[in-house]
């Protein structure tokens, strides 16, 4: 009831835990604290923050407006509403290495499980769009540090992205990888691979967990989770999935609501009233004080 009482610790554990089977652990992205019960509620075993989505939130594009106390405040109303290791993107740390390193601390605080901080400049932009620049190797190596030194529970993970393929080739994105590894970092996520030759070039070049990004509409195939399992990959993110569906849903009702005078025809694309009740824990809430609950639905609500 209220809020769930996995610890940080728990999270971080299990998320550790599960990087370390053979087996691809499918990330989608919350699109608000409640989406990430649904997250839970459907059989996902982690959920993931994305930056584009915390910024679309409050309908601003993804090119660093946001902050990093502004993130790390949605994320500790995420984790608060899922009992699920979440992983947040921590774009390229809100600045130079001694900011990397306080969003580190914020994004603890938040009880989230691990973070990604890329080697973009600023501002930062959408990993697939054109027109990209990243920072030297040796900057961020710096980030890195700077966020691992930082880093109170050794558990916490800290993932690298790199965005240095589609700036300065495949094999300069594998070394940088290799020394962000070398600087401290958990895992790598290499940003915009075009197909599975590339996927496949990373993942025999770098031993530690590796994240393939199947955002949409972006620069990498979409590939399905058996292919990237084979692959090799440890996690398959859907960043902004839900969103994407969540807009698209919403956006198609105002325009019928607007044509027909009435949501009627709607009502069976709607989440019904018993199903939200049922993702709130309303009975728990009940068994607590009956007072609270002491109502009864109409049929069909
Ligand atoms: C993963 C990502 O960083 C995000 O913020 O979700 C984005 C996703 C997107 O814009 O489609 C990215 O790939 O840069
Ligand atoms: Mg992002």
């Amino acid at each position: 009831m209220l809020h769930t009482r996995t610890t940080p610790a728990e999270r971080r554990r299990a998320l550790r835990e599960r990087l370390e089977l053979d087996r691809l652990l499918m990330m989608p992205g919350a699109l608000n604290p409640l989406s990430a019960r649904l997250i839970q509620d459907t059989g996902f075993e982690a959920a993931y923050l994305s930056g584009a989505v915390l910024a679309a939130d409050l309908g601003l594009p993804d090119i660093g407006l946001t902050t990093s106390t502004e993130i790390a405040a949605r994320a500790q109303q995420t984790t608060r509403a899922t009992d699920l290791p979440v992983l947040i993107d921590a774009d390229t740390g809100f600045g130079e290495p001694m900011n990397a390193a306080r969003t580190v601390q914020l994004m603890e605080d938040a009880g989230l499980a691990g973070l990604h901080l890329e080697d973009q400049v600023n501002p930062k932009r959408c990993g697939h769009l054109d027109g990209k620049s990243v920072v030297a190797r040796e900057e961020m190596t710096r980030r890195i540090r700077a966020a691992v030194d930082a880093r109170r529970d050794p558990e916490f993970l800290l993932m690298a992205r790199t965005d240095a393929r589609a700036i300065e080739g495949l094999d300069a994105a594998i070394d940088r990888a290799k020394a962000y590894v070398d600087a401290g970092a958990d895992a790598i996520f290499p940003e915009a691979l075009a197909d599975e030759r590339e996927f496949e070039a990373f993942r025999a070049a770098v031993e530690v967990p590796l994240l393939a990004n199947m955002t949409e509409f972006g620069k990498s195939r979409l590939l399905d989770a058996r292919t990237l399992q084979n692959l090799g990959y440890d996690i398959a993110l859907y960043p902004v999935t839900l969103l994407r569906l969540a807009m698209g849903a919403v956006e198609d009702g105002l325009r019928t609501l607007a044509a027909e005078g009435t949501q009627e025809s709607l009502l069976p694309r709607m989440q019904t009233r018993s199903r939200l009740y049922e993702l709130l824990g309303y009975a728990d809430y009940s068994a607590f004080d009956s007072a609270v609950h002491d109502f009864t639905l109409p049929p069909g609500a």
